[in-house]
């Protein structure tokens, strides 16, 4: 095969030669494809960075770029939107975690803040127990603690090591009984009755020296006070001096043991009434623990005791309310009409109408020349005795009037205060008063409600219609009775002057009150006497204090008759420099004397003190004596007096004050006492729901109480004094059960600033007022805005009772929106009612909401029953398949509105006065056809 020669080139033939120029054709387009695709991944991996930098100074023809840069721009936006989540999310988080540490620093803030209130109250409480145990003289320094502490340590080493001490040994067998009741008091008793019996006094005789010791402490400031009249004032603490007066010698011990019962009494009631005293009861409660068989025994025998004490005690009480009682029928039997008293007169009025001028004016005429005529100012009051009167009247007594009384007595605070406070048992103690009216301005709220007290009271009163010299043209003839001056003034001022009276009259009448002039007056039972003054120039004083004197003596003569039993009330309670706390009050009957043991009504429970001193103003032409006052040993009726006894500082102001009569039983008289406040007490709603009511004193608590009883205001609590935390936390109760009671009535009170602010913190709203009508405007519209934002707020939910039938031939689209013509054939249908059907299988299918209501057109609120019929446009919520006429009901069936629970609920409480007695009575009719519980 090798020796093969070469084959010879064969020639191609054509056709094969243009096969050959084909497939080269072929495989070179397929090398230059190959080629253009590495290309173009190459170009597209190259533009990545390019297309990330827009300002790429190398941009391709935009033809070609735009053309390539399709899927670039796409993943170029999802990266950026995915940025942007990222972005988001990371702001979404760091604004969560701020919010969570803003909200951990308020909470810690708020942690903070009420640890910080917790503990300012409990200084505040530990300042004043301290202050206390100041004035009791019982307080410790703290060296003086140490020192305490030690003597008791060695006293328990003592003992422990055998030493007996005979005063202690006896005080163990009675060791709860010393801790409880062994106060100062008792200590004192002992130490002023002790005989050198035993040597067991001796350690008490030591006890009882110091408070001796204490109590000339007190003793020397008062002395300091009352210079050489020191020697008639009673050493504080003299219960047992009173005692000591009226009891036998031998039932001393029995009475020892009573005398304790009383002192655990009196702190029972203390705590009753005061819960903030509860850390003075502490150191009692440090009663040994442990308690042996012994002791177990004795407290037995002493509960046994104590069933016989009460019973004792409570017949005690019983005798001593007979006793009283004989004493006041044979009181009563010995009055006489030839030996009366002068009666007492308050002056009310609204505000600027010129009480405390018309006061001034009667005062001052008088006491110009040194108090000639005898007029006394007096504590609260002023004096005027019947000579001073009678000058004054001079120029009317030409009628040979005459006085029987032996004098008037003013009560110097003009005002309801003092009226409200001079009261007794609901009846007031006060026998007239001046209603003054301002001439120019008629009868005013105050006015009002000054009638509305002396109704109540069923007090008489007379009015000064004063500010005559305002009346334009008035020519003043000073101190002129008022029928002279009448007659001096020109026609057009009588003319004026008559209007007004007339005026006046017209008002009254609105009042139910038949009003005349006093000069006119023929029937002072059936017409109130309008008697014209002027505080500025004097005119008609004469005529009011003539009237005053007439109708007291001539109407009211037998309450006038001089009473020997004690009537006192308190009208204020004040504080003065070197006298302490002490109590101003008017006595109406009977006398008072220095050292007498009173009891009267307090907040925290009843006070039972002796009185330390009585005193009056020195006389006018006396202002240059040191002393501001006057001592007395005794005093009598009718007169307003400063009494100067300890323990004063809670007393009521408005309280009856009464004495301790030998034979009396003084918890008998506390009980009496309290009882004013307690029966005000029957005032509270007995569902515990109502407003709380605040005011400044007894007299003013009972006028508002019955304000709101007449209102039909319901009260949740009271309380007399300035308004303090714990009166807010006691009103915010209502916040749970009935929040639009969460409020306090504050009549003439001061409301702490903490506690203001503690009640707007919780919600409960403080009403301040000085006039009662004011309080109630305040609270009634308060009320109203309430009742309408709730009715704004429910009405949505409520859903009012009515019957439809449809109009034949009235349906003028079949679904939704249903739209048929309808006759209201009970009740009343309103906008947004949900309706439905009964169908024949007795179901309730709910056919949707009214949601318009339409008359010829114009679009309507309300149906009511009896209304032509209207047309209504009825819309299925979204999550109730729509119900159709002649399918899911039919023309002929009745449409109900859809009342449930809750809806009838929301009627009773918000819409109870928006619905008639039908329509209620159609509520009970659908109840029964809807099934509703
Ligand atoms: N012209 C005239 N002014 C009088 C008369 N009485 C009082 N005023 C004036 O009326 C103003 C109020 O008098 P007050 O005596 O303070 O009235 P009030 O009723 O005690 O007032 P309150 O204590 O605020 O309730 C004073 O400016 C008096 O001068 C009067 O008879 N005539």
């Amino acid at each position: 095969m090798d020796d093969e020669p070469p084959k010879p080139t064969k020639l191609k033939s054509k056709k094969e030669k243009e096969r050959e120029r084909k497939e080269r054709q072929k495989q070179a387009k397929k090398e230059k494809a190959k080629k253009e695709k590495a290309a173009s991944q190459n170009t597209s991996k190259a533009s990545t960075p390019e297309a990330s930098s827009p300002a790429s100074p190398a941009s391709p023809a935009p033809a070609a770029k735009s053309k390539r840069k399709g899927p670039p721009v796409a993943a170029l936006r999802a990266m950026i939107e995915k940025q942007k989540a990222m972005e988001e999310e990371r702001r979404r988080l760091e604004e969560e975690e701020r919010k969570r540490i803003e909200e951990e620093e308020r909470l810690i803030a708020e942690e903070e803040r009420k640890k910080e209130e917790a503990k300012q109250l409990k200084k505040e409480k530990e300042r004043l127990k301290k202050e206390k145990l100041k004035k009791e003289g019982k307080y410790l320094t703290k060296s003086q603690r140490e020192a305490q502490q030690r003597n008791k340590l060695k006293l328990q080493q003592m003992l422990e090591q055998g030493v007996t001490i005979a005063a202690f040994e006896k005080k163990d067998g009675e060791k709860k009984k010393k801790v409880v009741y062994g106060k100062r008091k008792k200590n004192n008793k002992k130490g002023q009755n002790s005989q050198p019996e035993s040597t067991e006094v001796s350690s008490k005789e030591e006890s009882v020296k110091e408070e001796v010791n204490k109590d000339d402490d007190v003793k020397d400031s008062w002395e300091d006070f009352l210079d050489d009249e020191a020697e008639v004032v009673p050493i504080p603490a003299p219960k047992k001096e009173v005692k000591d007066s009226w009891d036998d010698e031998s039932e001393e011990e029995e009475e020892e043991k009573e005398e304790e019962k009383k002192e655990e009494k009196k702190d029972e009631v203390k705590e009753s009434w005061d819960d903030e005293d509860e850390d003075e009861d502490e150191e009692p409660k440090e009663v040994p623990q442990k308690k042996s068989k012994d002791t177990k025994k004795q407290e037995e025998a002493e509960d046994e005791e104590d069933e016989e004490d009460e019973e004792a005690k409570q017949k005690r009480k019983e005798e001593s309310a007979q006793r009283r009682k004989k004493r006041m029928e044979d009181a009563l039997q010995a009055r006489s009409k030839n030996d009366l008293r002068s009666p007492i007169c308050v002056v009310l009025g609204h505000v600027d109408t010129g009480k405390t001028k018309l006061l001034d004016k009667i005062r001052q005429t008088n006491v110009q020349d040194g108090e000639a005529g005898g007029i006394t100012q007096q504590i609260g009051a002023t004096y005027f005795p019947m000579e001073s009167i009678k000058v004054k009247t001079a120029r009317l007594n030409s009628d040979g009037f005459e006085y029987k009384v032996p004098g008037l007595l003013v009560i110097d605070t003009p005002g309801h205060e003092s009226f409200t406070n001079l009261r007794s048992r609901g009846s007031s103690l006060c026998n007239i008063a001046v209603l003054v009216v301002d001439i120019m301005h008629g009868l005013e709220p105050q006015t009002i409600e000054s009638i509305g007290l002396l109704r109540q009271r069923k007090t008489p009163f007379v009015v000064a219609l004063n500010k005559i010299d305002r009346i334009y043209g008035w020519k003043a003839i000073p101190d002129a009775p008022i029928q002279e001056t009448l007659a001096q003034q020109p026609k057009h001022v009588i003319q004026e002057f008559e209007e007004r009276v007339q005026h006046t009259i017209t008002a009254f009448a609105e009042q139910g009150l038949n009003a005349v002039l006093s000069y006119n007056n023929k029937n002072f039972s059936k017409y109130v006497a309008l008697c014209p003054t002027s505080a500025h120039t004097g005119e008609g004083i004469p005529d009011l204090l003539r009237l005053l004197v007439k109708l007291t003596q001539e109407r009211m003569a037998n309450d006038l008759m001089y009473l020997s039993e004690l009537e006192c009330t308190v009208l204020e309670v004040k504080v003065i420099e070197g006298l302490g706390t002490t109590i101003d009050v008017i006595l109406s009957n009977g006398k008072l004397h220095e050292g007498d043991r009173i009891v009267l009504c307090g907040l925290n429970g009843p006070i039972a003190t002796n009185v330390r001193a009585l005193l009056t103003p020195q006389p006018m032409r006396e202002l240059r004596v040191k002393s501001a006052y006057v001592h007395h040993k005794e005093v009598k009726a009718a007169l307003g007096v400063k009494i100067v006894a300890q323990d004063l500082e809670k007393a009521i102001a408005g309280s009856r004050l009464l004495v301790v009569q030998p034979g009396d039983d003084e918890d008998d008289l506390k009980e009496e006492v309290m009882s004013d406040l307690v029966n005000l007490q029957s005032a509270i709603d007995k569902s515990g729901k109502g407003v709380c009511v605040q005011a400044s004193t007894l007299g003013s608590l009972e006028a508002l109480l019955e304000f709101l009883r007449e209102s039909k205001i319901p009260v949740s609590g009271i309380n007399i004094g300035p308004v303090h935390k714990k009166d807010i936390i006691r009103a915010s109760i209502m916040l749970e059960s009935q929040p639009e009671y969460a409020q306090i009535l504050a009549f003439d009170v001061k409301v702490d600033k903490d506690a203001q602010d503690l009640a707007d913190e919780m919600g409960v709203k403080i009403f301040k007022a000085d006039i009662i009508y004011h309080l109630f405007d305040q609270f009634t519209k308060y009320m109203e805005e309430i009742t309408e934002t709730r009715r704004r707020d429910q009405a949505p939910s409520a859903v009012f009772p009515c019957m439809l039938r449809i109009v034949p031939g009235c349906v003028f689209n079949k679904r939704n929106p249903i739209v048929i013509g309808v006759d209201v054939i009970e009740g009343q249908l309103r906008i947004g009612t949900p309706l439905c059907v009964v169908n024949a299988e007795n179901q309730i299918v709910p056919i949707g909401k009214v949601i318009g209501i339409e008359l010829n057109h114009k679009a309507k609120e309300v149906c009511k029953k009896g209304d032509p019929a209207v047309a209504i446009k009825i819309e299925s919520p979204v999550y109730e398949t729509p119900k159709m006429i002649g399918r899911h009901f039919f023309e002929k069936d009745t449409l109900y509105s859809r009342i449930t629970r809750a809806s009838i609920d929301i009627l009773k409480s918000t819409f109870r006065n928006d619905l008639s007695r039908e329509e209620w009575a159609l509520v009970i009719q659908l109840k029964k056809i809807l099934k509703v519980d």
